[in-house]
């Protein structure tokens, strides 16, 4: 099947393969030479001519297999490591158009895999296991070929003895199809879970379950390396077998070969590389078969990449997302992350243009999906949702992002400095615009206040910097972003008093803009002066107003507030 796509193997591959088959058949070649050598030295009239021509021969063949040896190995070195950056720039790309629900932590795991251990998988066999291969069959074919003129019926034999390659090979790929697949499955499920323990080594030490204490990561190991020892142990029996035979065929050649050399039939020379030459096919058809077998199960890592490269995309428009005004409309949306667990149930509301939106309710009532669903991390499953009037399911995420600044409790930086970090959320800006979002978003006072400034690194994921800190510095973010729509989950409630006030701070410049805001609010006293006031309730809006509408209505805001105030009293 001709390949297209990132999968497409390049000139330098082809070439790579091209002069490894010549030096395969160059390296028979020298044997050939030896033959000749052995000839002239058992024969009555051999002459320092004969003897300088080979030996010239052989140095020109030697010379020329280094040379095409390493013009080869570099070539299928250069293309399979062109294959592979493409590959993986390919599906970096990709993973910009898979909907963002798909990348759940099982899911992520099987990405990560993919990306490394089968790309790297695929690599294998375009820079080593395909020029091996083809090298290898070249040289047995011509030995084949070289004892099929010595002596015909050795020849016809060792033909029929490698053919058996054929059912080993059938048998083998069903053991790889069979215990690699599973293999490669659990192997992603180990990354998942490697993953998961190593981010979550703090919170695993500070129970006392990290290292082998840690079940899930350990049973993960664990079944890992028993699909390991699984899959082995189901190959090596059929190789075993096929090897006894190919190996048999060594004393098998000899002992067939003995009655007409004693005849006659045959010369000792002839006889004697008849002894010899079996061996070198043996080893070669060795090689093949195992070289067949990795190939085979690097087939599966090639397979999983296909699975990623026709992953279903996002269906909706990549044109610019243009709308005259940025109202929100929840039109009878129904949602679920799992099948018939429905978390918003026909969840109508309107969040108006350029106002400010509070979201309040029970922990688990479902504020923070309609962020996501606004947000497009998830498609509604139900219903309607619309910007500007228009529905933005057939828009894609990417598109509706640009529209979107997000401030929410999980703050995600990266190894890299604080200016940096902050000027993803607008490449294009300058050093100045970003000190200005900075200065606004009540952060610029502690960056001055470290040794480097703004090009002191925040550590991965943030973790040279506080809870506040990097909360601050997402709103940043916001502020340089500039985008017309805000969703802001308020989470200050973690946070010393300190921090505290210099993000209520940040958030009160960051509402200053005139911004469609929508906030979930944790606390009720900063939505107190909202425009709108949603509560959200067992997956619908319970009740919407202003604080004193709500109020005046007694219903559950009402009980919400009048709790919130018991409390600080
Ligand atoms: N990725 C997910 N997969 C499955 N269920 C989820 C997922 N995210 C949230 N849920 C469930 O959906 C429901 C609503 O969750 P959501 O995060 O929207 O609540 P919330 O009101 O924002 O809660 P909180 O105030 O505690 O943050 C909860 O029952 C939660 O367990």
């Amino acid at each position: 099947m001709k390949e297209t796509g990132p999968l497409h193997k390049n000139i330098h591959f082809n070439i790579g393969v091209i002069f490894t088959v010549i030096e395969g058949f160059l390296s028979g070649c020298s044997y050939i030479m030896i033959f000749l050598v052995i000839q002239i030295l058992l024969g009555k009239k051999t002459t320092t001519t004969d003897i300088l021509t080979i030996t010239g021969i052989l140095c020109v063949i030697y010379v020329l297999r280094v040379l095409i040896y390493s013009i080869g190995y570099t070539q299928n070195q250069i293309g399979g490591a062109a294959v592979s950056k493409n590959l993986r720039l390919f599906l970096g790309d990709k993973f910009k158009r898979i909907p963002l629900f798909r990348f759940t932590h099982g899911q992520v795991g099987q990405y990560v895999n993919t990306m490394t251990c089968d790309v790297n998988g695929y690599e294998q066999i375009l820079t080593h296991k395909v020029s091996n291969l083809t090298k290898n069959i070249a040289l047995a074919v011509m030995v084949i070929v070289f004892i099929c003129y010595l002596y015909l019926p050795a020849g016809g034999i060792l033909l029929l003895s490698t053919s058996m390659l054929i059912p080993e090979m059938w048998l083998s790929f069903r053991t790889v199809k069979k215990y690699g697949t599973r293999k490669n499955k659990v192997s992603s499920e180990t990354v998942s879970s490697i993953v998961e323990y190593i981010e979550g080594i703090q919170t695993f030490r500070a129970y006392g379950v990290a290292g082998t204490k840690n079940k899930a990561t350990t049973e993960a190991m664990q079944l890992f390396s028993q699909v390991s020892f699984e899959y082995e142990a189901h190959g090596i029996p059929i190789n075993f077998a096929f090897n006894i035979i190919n190996w048999l065929m060594v004393p098998f050649i000899m002992f067939i070969g003995i009655s007409p050399w004693m005849a006659g039939e045959i010369q000792t020379i002839d006889f004697l590389l008849l002894c010899m030459l079996p061996m070198l096919l043996a080893k070669l058809i060795g090689a093949i078969s195992v070289d067949l077998f990795s190939y085979k199960n690097l087939v599966i890592s090639k397979n999983n990449i296909l699975k990623v490269i026709h992953e279903p995309e996002e269906n909706g428009s990549t044109e610019p997302f243009t709308v005259k005004n940025y109202e929100i409309v929840f039109d009878n949306v129904d949602f679920s992350y799992i099948p018939g667990e429905a978390v918003l149930k026909e969840t109508s509301f309107i969040i108006p243009n350029q106002k400010l939106t509070a979201i309040v309710g029970d922990s688990g009532s479902g504020k923070s999906t309609i962020l996501n669903l606004i947000a497009k991390y998830y498609e509604t499953t139900g219903g309607e949702i619309r910007i500007g009037g228009k529905p933005i399911s057939h828009i894609s995420a990417e598109r509706v992002l640009e529209q979107i600044s997000m401030v929410d409790q999980d703050v995600f930086l990266f190894d890299d400095t604080i200016r940096e970090n902050i000027r993803h959320a607008r490449p294009n800006a300058t050093d100045e615009e970003i000190e200005a979002a900075c200065r606004e978003a009540n952060c610029d006072g502690f960056i001055r206040k470290m040794e480097k400034g703004y090009d002191t690194p925040t550590g991965e994921n943030g973790n040279f910097l506080s809870g506040g800190e990097r909360q601050r510095i997402s709103i940043a973010r916001a502020i340089l972003k500039n985008s017309p729509i805000l969703l802001l989950d308020e989470a200050t409630a973690s946070l010393d008093i300190e921090n505290e006030l210099a993000v209520k701070q940040a958030i009160a410049n960051l509402l200053k803009e005139k911004k469609t805001v929508v906030m979930i609010a944790h606390t009720l006293s900063i939505v107190k002066n909202a425009d709108q006031i949603l509560v959200v309730s067992d997956g619908k809006i319970a009740e919407a107003g202003t604080h004193d509408e709500l109020l005046a209505k007694g219903g559950k805001y009402a009980a919400m507030w009048n709790a919130e105030h018991k409390l600080s009293a």
